[in-house]
């Protein structure tokens, strides 16, 4: 079975399914540290990640942008001095979709291996 991180997008699109309350309960399971936050009523999947100082976190925010390009799915992304705050909904169907656990499985695995990590 392939790993939520190993898996690829779907193309976007107005009107893609989003997960269902089940899919929900079993995807977060996956990507455990992430938040779900509601904003004008889209959900999203929110994670905070520190590092020793910007120029750190401008790379790992480099990497995250540089993997959402590849797959066509992309982020928010606050980028702070020691702090990066990643966001993943789908924008088209206004709120969360497999593409966006891909996508925050894939962001920690980007982290795992990112300098200047707090
Ligand atoms: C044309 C382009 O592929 C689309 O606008 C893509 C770009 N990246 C995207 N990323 C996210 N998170 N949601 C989208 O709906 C989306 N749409």
């Amino acid at each position: 079975m392939t790993t939520l991180s190993q898996a690829h997008c779907e193309a976007c699109r107005a009107g893609a399914p989003l997960v269902s309350d089940e899919e929900l309960a079993v995807l977060i399971k996956e990507i455990p540290d992430w938040n779900i936050e509601v904003r004008d009523g889209v959900m999203q999947l929110e994670k905070v990640y520190l590092f020793k100082n910007f120029r750190h976190a401008l790379a790992f925010t480099n990497a995250v942008g540089a993997a959402a390009e590849e797959e066509g799915h992309h982020p928010g992304l606050l980028t702070e001095w020691g702090k990066v705050t990643v966001t993943w909904w789908s924008h088209e169907a206004k709120g969360l979709h497999r593409n966006d656990f891909i996508m925050a499985a894939r962001t920690d695995r980007i982290a795992e291996t990112a300098e200047g990590r707090k």
